[in-house]
């Protein structure tokens, strides 16, 4: 865990953040435009500087958590959003969390564990673990090669590899070509909605 927060804080300090877009990115937003329930509790985990949290937060969601196991952007997502409570800005090891939400946001979480098949069952039981009855998890997931390569992030994956992962706990909603990607990632990405059976 001390090694995990070390590893990702050093990539912030050093601007290391190649995944870091700098805004709420179109999949996430769309979903989130149509979402009409501004009471449900929301987790993002690995929320890094969590630019849709802030989206959320600017129309309306009250309910939301941002999680990252490094303080350098939860304390910059602070800054930006001085109103926002610091008791829903939570320093902690996702693996660890206890807590059940409506739904969980996920982009370029899932690819930065290195991808043992142990690692992508814990990230899936978590997940399921942590949300309500018919909760959601939604968002994008890299449709890239998983190479051998255990230290290149992002570690890739494909439709059906997600699918082994999540299909015992999931009933698939959808896990579809991301129509919408930002451009760099345009042909790289699924989007997916998977609901807690
Ligand atoms: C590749 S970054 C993605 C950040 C953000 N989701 C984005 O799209 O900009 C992965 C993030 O997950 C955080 N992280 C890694 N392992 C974690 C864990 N076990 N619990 C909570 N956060 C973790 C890192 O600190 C980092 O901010």
């Amino acid at each position: 865990m001390n090694n995990l927060r070390a590893y990702w804080t050093k990539r912030y300090e050093e601007n290391n953040t190649g995944w870091d877009i700098g805004h709420p990115s179109t999949p996430i937003k769309e979903y989130i435009n149509q979402l009409t329930d501004k009471s449900i509790s929301i987790l993002i985990p690995g929320a890094g500087n969590a630019y849709e949290a802030e989206y959320l937060w600017k129309k309306g969601f009250k309910n939301i958590y941002v999680m990252d196991i490094s303080e350098v952007p939860l304390e910059k997502f602070g800054e930006r959003n001085p109103d926002f409570p610091k008791t829903q800005l939570l320093l902690e090891d996702f693996f660890e969390h206890k807590g059940q939400y409506d739904l969980i946001l996920e982009q370029t979480f899932f690819c930065s564990f290195v991808p043992t098949d142990q690692n992508r069952n814990t990230y899936a039981k978590k997940m399921v673990s942590l949300l309500k009855p018919k909760g959601k998890l939604v968002g994008v997931w890299f449709n890239i090669p998983l190479t051998g390569d255990m230290e290149k992030r992002p570690f890739g994956g494909n439709r059906e590899i997600y699918l082994k992962y999540l299909s015992p706990f999931f009933k698939t909603i959808t896990l579809e070509s991301c129509y919408n990607s930002i451009p760099p990632r345009k042909e790289n990405e699924l989007f997916g909605i998977f609901q807690k059976i």
